[in-house]
């Protein structure tokens, strides 16, 4: 149970209407779901420079701290927090720029029920809204020594505006040419099992021995890079990212023989005999799941590098002509302190004609939330943000603002 915060207790046991719910006194807001209240804003209880979050229990009356997962958003001078779909609010930051101003708490989703059961405690993560429409990002599986490396160097030198590599951390010694941070982040494993626990990884495995695992840092970089994120990943690894909230396209690439495969694990010579070993008994079982699972949608044959890589490339859609990013870069707007927000369906109407010196019809902006995607751990990605004359555009569900 937590200290009470300098917040109106009393208003708080009163009951809120759903949707919307704004109440804001000393830059905090407090949004009802069920018998909770989840008051946003002042200083977290670990660091003054987040926003903090607490949950009032409304039947036993306590305070809790929640443990709060993810990238926590910097204090501001004012905020505004919509409840969407009863699992997670959307926090508008006043006073900042629109790629830094949205941003997500997860109360309820699938990941955070998941959480709990690991934490033994009421839990909720941030999740950076990222406007925009930036592609899928593309996980990447196969026994070692088939050749993805290969492909991905392959993709990133010939596209490299368009894709940025999500750099694992692993507990396995560097190869002579492997740099520490850009082929791979190397860990202690003691280091790296207690960021594991910490909440810090996407998803994690042990593979030939050693754990290898996805930070959500690797994939927010990229992310927050505009660039399509590609994993590098085992099976084991690919399985989790697909029941995370990171929606991506999974290719399984296959040798044309395991005599083939045998042969190019040796050309490589970076592992002893006893790897070569363990990672050709591993390449069995990873090729037996990587095709009869139906974890991936797509199986690629690398049997002909050049090939191969053409059928990777018409997966990705990147014909003739395509060297740069799809993403469509929004315009940056700055978002005031003093806003309005409401919600009709999946758009969140945000006045920014509420300042003393204001028209109500200046800056009035449309936020589209129908084509989110992602989540925490990561980013929640697909947000649309339209600038609206209120005067001559009509908001409702059928609606297309651009
Ligand atoms: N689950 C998971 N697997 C990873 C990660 N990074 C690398 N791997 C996998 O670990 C395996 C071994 O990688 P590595 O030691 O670099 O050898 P290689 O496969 O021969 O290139 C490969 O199947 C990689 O796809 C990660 O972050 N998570
Ligand atoms: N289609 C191919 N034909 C022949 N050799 C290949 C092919 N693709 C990759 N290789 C070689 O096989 C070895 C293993 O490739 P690599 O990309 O390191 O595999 P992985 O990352 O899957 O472990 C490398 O020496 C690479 O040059």
């Amino acid at each position: 149970m937590g200290e009470a915060p300098a917040f109106f207790a009393d208003s708080l046991l009163g009951d809120f209407p759903n949707g919307v719910d704004l109440k804001s006194k000393g830059h905090k807001t407090a949004i009802c779901i069920g018998s909770k209240i989840y008051v946003i804003g002042g200083a977290d209880h670990e660091s003054t420079a987040v926003i903090g979050v607490q949950i009032f229990e409304k039947s036993s009356g306590e305070w809790i701290n929640p443990t709060v997962l993810g990238t926590k958003p910097k204090v501001s001078n004012g905020h505004s927090a919509v409840l969407l779909n009863g699992d997670r609010i959307l926090v508008i930051k006043g006073n900042s720029k629109s790629d830094g101003c949205f941003w997500f708490l997860e109360v309820g989703t699938p990941f955070i029920r998941e959480q709990e059961k690991t934490h033994g405690n009421e839990v909720v993560a941030w999740s950076k809204g990222v406007l925009g429409n930036v592609e899928k990002p593309i996980v990447i599986s196969g026994p070692s020594g088939v050749g993805k490396g290969t492909l991905i160097s392959e993709l990133m030198k010939e596209f490299p505006s368009m894709f940025g590599f999500s750099v694992s951390h692993t507990t396995r010694a560097p190869r002579e040419k492997e740099q520490n941070g850009f082929h791979y982040h190397f860990s202690d494993r003691s280091v790296m099992e207690r960021e594991i626990k910490d909440g810090k990884f996407l998803e994690f495995a042990s593979v030939h021995g050693n754990l290898y695992g996805t930070s959500v840092k690797a994939v927010e970089v990229v992310a927050d890079a505009g660039k399509r994120c590609i994993l590098d990943i085992d099976v084991q690894g690919a399985r989790s990212v697909r029941a995370s909230s990171l929606d991506a396209i999974f290719i399984f690439i296959s040798p044309p023989s395991f005599e083939e495969l045998e042969k190019r694990l040796r050309a490589r010579a970076t592992e002893t005999e006893e790897q070569i070993q363990k990672r050709l008994r591993n390449a069995r079982a990873e090729l037996e799941q990587g095709k009869s699972s139906g974890l991936f949608d797509h199986i690629l044959v690398n049997d002909d590098l050049e090939s191969c890589y053409e059928n990777l490339k018409n997966i990705l859609g990147l014909t003739e002509g395509v060297k740069t990013a799809h993403k469509t870069y929004p315009e940056l707007v700055d978002l005031p302190v003093e806003h309005l927000v409401s919600k009709i369906d999946q758009k969140i109407l945000i006045n920014c004609g509420a300042g003393e010196y204001q028209k109500a019809s200046d800056n009035m902006y449309v936020l589209d939330l129908s084509l989110l995607k992602g989540g925490a751990p990561g980013r929640t990605r697909g947000l649309n943000l339209f600038v609206t004359n209120p005067s001559t555009d009509r908001v409702n569900g059928d609606n297309q603002l651009s």
